[in-house]
């Protein structure tokens, strides 16, 4: 799936994926309307204003970005019912022809990490049949239980030609509580990619291993640095827009081909509509406004790509 991702990338000029993160406050008003009058103002109401509000976001952009990242949080806060909203956005994606990065953050004692790798990337056991549960292309993973909390995604990412990407220095103004701590005379979050290039080493698809990190758009300087502890790992950069990060301070994170990166968007893009410049565009033609948000970062990361060259 990594050779997928990087030629969708290649072919696109676009190292983004949006982030399917829709917040309730975030559908308009008439669509959140429609599913209460179909359901209720019930879990399955909310469940399904949500799925409508994705469905018309991906069938506004998915023509010029690679990747989708749904983050299950949004989903998980409206219980099963959510959930199932999860699963129809991944499948409405995958039909589109997308990259779905599952942003789950799992991770865990082995044989829990084993089962939550098997229900997002791989196939379960049920009697005589083997099934797909969520059906994920990559999952974000959270390493702090070690090497024998990954191994279990790691082995099913390599059965299933799957990929991960690996909390390394998140985007979040506490992160550096614990992933900057001089450990040894280094930072934690070097320690941790270390590890990542490691763990990765033998998982190579044709230019980069299948076994990506998570490195925040907030922290260029340590981007930079990350990027040559770990050459051959694909980065996920989440934070641009929203969070603050800046086209200019993501050129770091890419390799001399132009690869290595992809930068997420989520509130930047799901929610444009909302905010300048793009209210312009209305609550009734939201998908619009985000189709424009993807246009202009797509446009805006190749300046900065460019400019650096
Ligand atoms: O793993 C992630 O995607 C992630 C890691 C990180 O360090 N920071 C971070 O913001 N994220 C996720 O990236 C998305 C960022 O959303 P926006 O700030 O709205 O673009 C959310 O889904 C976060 O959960």
């Amino acid at each position: 799936m990594i050779n997928v991702l990087c030629e969708k990338i290649k072919k696109l000029n676009a190292p983004i994926v949006v982030g399917l993160d829709p917040m309730l406050s975030y559908v308009p008003e008439h669509v959140v309307k429609k599913s209460f009058e179909a359901y209720g103002e019930t879990l399955e109401g909310a469940a399904d204003a949500i799925w409508q509000f994705n469905k018309e976001i991906v069938d506004s952009v998915y023509d010029l970005i690679p990747a989708v990242k749904p983050q299950v949080a949004m989903y998980e806060q409206f219980g099963v019912e959510g959930m199932k909203a999860y699963k129809k956005t991944v499948d409405y994606c995958h039909e589109k022809g997308l990259v779905v990065i599952g942003d789950v953050k799992r991770g865990d004692i082995g044989s829990t990490s084993a089962a939550y790798a098997v229900g997002h990337l791989g196939k379960v056991q049920v009697g005589s049949r083997t099934l797909s549960a969520f059906n994920e292309d990559f999952a974000t993973v959270n390493p702090y239980l070690g090497t024998d909390g990954i191994k279990p995604f790691v082995d099913v990412c390599r059965e299933e030609k799957k990929g991960l990407f690996i909390l390394v220095k998140t985007s979040n103004p506490s992160s550096g509580e614990f992933q900057d701590r001089i450990i040894d005379g280094r930072p934690l979050y070097e320690w941790v990619g270390e590890k990542v290039a490691e763990w990765g080493a033998d998982c190579m698809g044709d230019s980069y291993s299948y076994i990506g990190a998570v490195v925040g758009a907030t922290y260029p300087e340590m981007g930079k640095v990350l990027r040559k502890v770990m050459p051959k790992s694909f980065i996920l950069v989440p934070g641009y827009g929203a969070q603050g990060g800046k086209a200019s301070d993501l050129v770091h994170y890419f390799n001399e081909d132009g690869l290595g990166a992809i930068v997420n968007s989520s509130r930047g893009i799901i929610a444009a509509y909302k905010k300048e410049p793009y209210a312009k565009f209305g609550p009734e033609h939201f998908g619009e406004a985000s189709r424009q948000a993807v246009l202009d970062m797509i446009a805006d990361i190749d300046g900065a790509l460019q400019a650096a060259k």
